[in-house]
């Protein structure tokens, strides 16, 4: 048996945490191989190490002085190894970081140090191996995430080894130049050693018993779901459920191995568990809810537009050639809307128009900003009559008003667009007509 097992920042942000995932590394045997992530914030208004590290290489590139900045982060490290009581000593790696700094070595290479150090904790702590994640995972010369060759270099070193710590978040391409994935990318690190070692579970620590209904800083104390699939998370993480990376899903996905997430804090609680497809009936009819705020949409009218041979690709051609990528299209007989993220929009808005009015010659145009869209995703939808309708009345009784809404050609979510300000109050009806109140 062999657990792959990814520790978030939240779980390793002081010695308190390490020693907490060291219980939990120890109680079982079969969790042979760790990804620690940098440590976290220790309290609401703590400073991630990832940002400090930002930041100190922000001063760096400017030339400033880093000193004091830096000074900041070896305390973070030491206080980790003092209160471990270990006799690890990581002034010379200090040094040369710093020295890489003032030689402006690389943002990405500055944010790696964070999981590179603690990764040397870990493994001193626990008594691993510690494998250096660039040698591992490797980004190709263009600096895109090269998949097969860090599947045969992670299988090729792991079965070399029994027990050992890789630090999440970076590898490097093959000159050694560092990169990162995007921010949360430990978790696709994790992701990708439980494929390269076919790996029984990958378990993925955090600071929830598992992936909630709806985001616990929006509804108070949600529920947990207990089985989800890997296509309903999909969903919830690409519509903004932050836990686990959106990325993290395809190479566990391709070898079915589950995704566990678990409560460093309550290692008791058995979690969420995500797998590729499941008998098991979802405690309710939807199984989580997620959403973004800050889109625009973009209506465009004309009619007969159902007849007219490529009237969509003449219009998404617009949106290509100014580079502006499309969240999500709905349409009706003679409209369709897209929205698209305000920011990338905003500064191109005229300019996209102006190609609309010359590729299809619209009747009318209509462009809404600061809007949010929130996801309804459930495979327990599908066998349920009437859930548009109780969204829509849940939100109706909130006082949310509705500006759009789409049913996903899966079956498996339904998509609110409501105004940014309406956001919250829209979650929260929609968790307490199918979880709170469950009619
Ligand atoms: N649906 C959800 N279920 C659980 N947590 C969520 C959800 N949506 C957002 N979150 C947030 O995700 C956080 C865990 O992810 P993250 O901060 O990346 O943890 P880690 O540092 O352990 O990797 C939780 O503390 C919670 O605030
Ligand atoms: N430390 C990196 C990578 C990461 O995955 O962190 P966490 O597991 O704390 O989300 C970040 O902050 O983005």
């Amino acid at each position: 048996m062999k657990k792959v097992v990814k520790f978030g920042g939240s779980s390793l942000a002081s010695a308190e945490q390490f020693e907490k995932v060291g219980k939990i590394i120890k109680k079982d045997e079969a969790r042979r191989y760790v990804i620690p992530s940098a440590p976290g914030k220790r309290t609401p208004n703590d400073t991630k190490v990832t940002d400090m590290l930002y930041s100190c290489y922000g001063q760096a590139i400017l030339e400033n002085d880093f000193e004091k900045q830096f000074k900041g982060i070896e305390e973070r490290y030491n206080e980790i190894i003092k209160g471990l009581g270990l006799k690890t000593n990581l002034s010379k790696e200090f040094a040369l970081i710093k020295e890489n700094f003032a030689k402006k070595e690389g943002r990405d290479y500055a944010a790696s140090r964070g999981e590179y150090l603690n990764g040397i904790i870990m493994a001193d702590y626990l008594g691993f191996d510690f494998i250096d994640a660039a040698e591992v995972i490797i980004f190709d010369e263009k600096g895109d995430f090269d998949a097969k060759e860090t599947n045969v270099r992670l299988s090729e070193r792991l079965s070399k080894s029994e027990h050992a710590v890789i630090p999440g978040f970076y590898g490097a391409q093959k000159n050694g130049k560092v990169r990162t994935f995007s921010r949360g990318g430990s978790d696709v690190t994790g992701s990708l050693v439980a494929r390269a070692i076919y790996a029984d579970m990958y378990e993925n620590w955090t600071d929830v018993s598992g992936f909630l209904v709806a985001d616990p800083r929006i509804v108070r104390k949600p529920k947990a779901i207990d089985v989800i699939s890997y296509r309903e998370l999909r969903e919830l993480s690409y519509m903004g459920a932050s836990v686990l990376h959106e990325e993290a899903i395809f190479p566990v996905r391709k070898e079915g191995i589950p995704i566990n997430i678990r409560n460093t804090n309550r290692p008791e609680d058995p979690g969420t568990l995500i797998v590729e497809s499941t008998c098991r009936k979802p405690r309710f009819t939807i199984t989580g809810i997620a959403g973004k705020t800050d889109f625009a949409s973009i209506t465009i009218e004309k009619a007969m537009m159902n007849s007219e041979v490529g009237f969509c690709r003449k219009v998404l051609e617009v949106f290509e050639e100014n580079d502006i990528s499309i969240e999500h299209m709905p349409s009706g007989i003679d409209t369709m809307t897209i929205f698209v993220h305000q920011d990338e929009f905003e500064e191109k808005e005229q300019k996209v128009i102006a190609g609309i009015h010359r590729a299809v010659e619209p009747d009318f145009v209509e462009l809404e900003s600061d809007l949010a869209l929130i996801a309804v995703v459930g495979r327990g939808m599908k066998a349920t009559r009437g859930t548009s309708g109780r969204i829509f009345s849940a939100l109706a009784h909130a006082n949310v008003n509705v500006r759009m809404i789409d049913q996903g050609s899966s079956e498996l979510n339904i998509i609110v667009g409501v105004r940014n300000h309406d956001f919250e109050d829209a979650i929260k009806a929609i968790y307490d007509i199918f979880v709170t109140i469950q009619i």
